[in-house]
C-alpha cells in the first residue's frame, strides 16, 4: 500500500508518516524543503524517538521524498497510484497544494478510477473540507464533480506534541508517546483499506475536534502568550511558576464548562482531560520554545481558532470569561521578529491602535467582550512599559 503524505514536517513524520507505516504502507513524502528532502532520500527512511524517560528511537521506513515545487509530475504520477493522502502542511498552506492536488486527482480519475480519501491533518475545524474548497476554487464543476465522485476528503482531529531534532544527518521526529488521530469515516469514501494503526473512526467529529482545539491548543497557546509576558521562553519554564501554571489551568476550566453544557460531558471528565494536559505540556523531556507554540497569532486570534471562538460561545450561554480574556490580550502582546505573523499583528496594533486590531483579526461583536479584551491589553501594555510584574486574574 503507497501512503503519500504533503507536509514532511514535526507531524509528517512523527505522527502521520510513523502510523501510515505501522500500518502497512510505504510512504511518499512531500515537501518543498530540498534539504530535508535529500536526507530523508539519503537512506530511504527517518527516525523518531519518543519524549520519554527511555527515548526509544524507531525507523521509519521504505520513505522517499519529493519536491512539490521542482519534481511536480512525479507528485502527479504518485497521486494516481497512491491509496491513501493525507497532509500537514500548515492550514494556510492547503492552497498552495491544492494545484498539484487537482492535477493529480483529475489524472487518477482519467485512468484508474480507483476510489480514495484525503485527509487534511491541521490544527483547524474541517480542515479536509477546506482543502477540498481550495481544489474546487482551480478547477472547472464538472472537473470538480467528477473529483468528488472518487474521491472522499473525511474531517479528522490530531493531538500530538511533536517537534524536529535539528542538526542531524537523518531526519528525526521527537515526539510524546501518547496521540489522538480521530477521522470522520461518514466522510470517508474508500472503506476497503484497512484501519490506520492507532487511529480511531467516529460518526461525529466536532466533540474531538473542538475539545482538542479548545481545551489542548487554546492552553498551550496560553502558555506561550502568558509566558511571553513573563519572559519565560519555554512552556516548560512558564508552567514551572506556580502563578502562570494556575493561570492557565483556570483558563481551560473556562473553556471546559463550555463542552460541559454543549456536549454533556461531567466536570470530573473535563477535570481529569485538563490535569492529563497540564502533565503533557509540562513534559521535562522536551524544551518547548514559546515562540514555537505561539506562533502564527494572526491565525490563533481569529474569530473561530481556538481562543476567540470559545470566548465568543461561553460569552453566548452567559458563562465566565474573564481568564481567556486576559490571554487574547497576551495574544495581542506577542511580539517576535523571526515569526511573519507576529510582526504583521504588532505592525497593524501600532498604526490602528488595540481597538482596531482587535476588531479587525478577531471580528468580535459583543462589545463587552471587545471591551474587557481592550482594557486587558491596556493594563498589560502598561505593566510592559513600567517593567512591573503582569497583572494577571485571579
Ligand atoms: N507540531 C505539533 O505538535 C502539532 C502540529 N499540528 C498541526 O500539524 C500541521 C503541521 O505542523 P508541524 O508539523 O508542526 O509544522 P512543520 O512546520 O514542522 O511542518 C510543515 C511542513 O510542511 C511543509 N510545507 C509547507 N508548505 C508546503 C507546500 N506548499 N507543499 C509541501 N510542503 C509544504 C514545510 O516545509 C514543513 O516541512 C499544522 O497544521 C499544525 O497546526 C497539530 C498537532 C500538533
Ligand atoms: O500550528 P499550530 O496551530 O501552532 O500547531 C502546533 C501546536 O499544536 C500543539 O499540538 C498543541 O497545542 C502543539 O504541539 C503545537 O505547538
Amino acid at each position: 500500500m503507497q501512503a503519500l503524505h504533503f507536509g514532511a514536517g514535526n507531524i509528517g513524520k512523527g505522527f502521520i508518516g510513523y502510523l501510515l507505516n505501522k500500518t502497512g504502507y510505504e510512504i511518499c513524502l512531500v515537501d518543498v524543503n530540498q534539504a530535508a528532502i535529500d536526507r530523508f532520500n539519503k537512506h530511504n527512511r527517518y527516525f523518531v524517538e519518543m519524549l520519554d524517560d527511555h527515548h526509544t528511537v524507531e525507523e521509519v521506513s521504505p520513505v522517499k521524498a519529493l519536491n512539490s515545487l521542482t519534481q511536480e509530475q512525479d507528485v502527479i504520477d504518485q497521486i494516481e497510484q497512491a491509496d491513501i493522502i493525507t497532509t500537514s502542511v500548515g492550514v494556510d498552506n492547503l492552497s498552495r497544494i491544492a494545484g498539484v492536488l487537482a492535477k493529480g486527482l483529475l489524472k487518477r480519475v482519467g485512468s484508474n478510477k480507483k476510489t480514495i480519501d484525503v485527509i487534511a491533518n491541521e490544527n483547524a475545524i474541517n480542515a479536509s473540507s477546506a482543502l477540498q474548497g481550495e481544489i474546487e476554487k482551480v478547477v472547472s464543476p464538472e472537473e470538480m464533480n467528477s473529483i468528488l465522485a472518487y474521491t472522499g476528503f473525511p474531517n479528522a482531529s490530531i493531538d500530538r506534541l511533536a517537534l524536529s531534532k535539528e542538526g542531524e544527518e537523518e531526519e528525526t521526529a521527537l515526539v510524546e508517546p501518547i496521540f489522538e488521530w480521530v477521522i470522520n469515516q461518514k466522510e470517508a469514501k474508500n472503506h476497503e483499506l484497512p484501519p490506520i494503526y492507532g487511529a480511531t473512526y467516529v460518526d461525529d467529529l466536532k466533540p474531538f475536534i473542538e475539545r482538542k482545539l479548545y481545551s489542548v491548543n487554546m492552553g498551550h497557546a496560553a502558555t506561550a502568550y502568558i509566558a511571553n509576558l513573563f519572559n519565560e521562553p519555554t512552556i516548560q519554564s512558564a508552567l514551572d511558576q506556580p502563578e502562570i501554571e494556575r493561570m492557565i489551568q483556570a483558563t481551560m476550566n473556562e473553556t471546559a464548562q463550555y463542552f460541559i453544557t454543549q456536549f454533556n460531558v461531567s466536570q470530573d471528565d473535563m477535570d481529569a482531560y485538563i490535569q492529563k494536559t497540564l502533565k503533557r505540556f509540562k513534559n521535562k523531556n522536551i524544551s518547548d520554545d514559546i515562540y514555537r507554540v505561539g506562533r502564527a497569532p494572526i491565525r490563533k486570534l481569529g474569530h473561530d481558532e481556538r481562543l476567540v471562538k470559545p470566548a465568543r460561545e461561553l460569552k453566548r450561554l452567559g458563562l465566565p470569561v474573564t481568564h481567556l480574556t486576559c490571554v487574547i490580550a497576551a495574544g495581542y502582546l506577542f511580539a517576535h521578529p523571526e515569526d511573519e505573523e507576529a510582526v504583521r499583528l504588532q505592525t497593524y496594533v501600532q498604526d490602528h491602535g488595540i481597538e482596531k486590531a482587535v476588531n479587525h483579526f478577531s471580528e468580535i461583536e459583543d462589545q463587552e467582550l471587545l471591551t474587557a479584551i481592550i482594557h486587558y491589553y491596556q493594563d498589560l501594555e502598561r505593566q510592559k512599559q513600567r517593567a512591573s510584574k503582569p497583572e494577571l486574574p485571579v
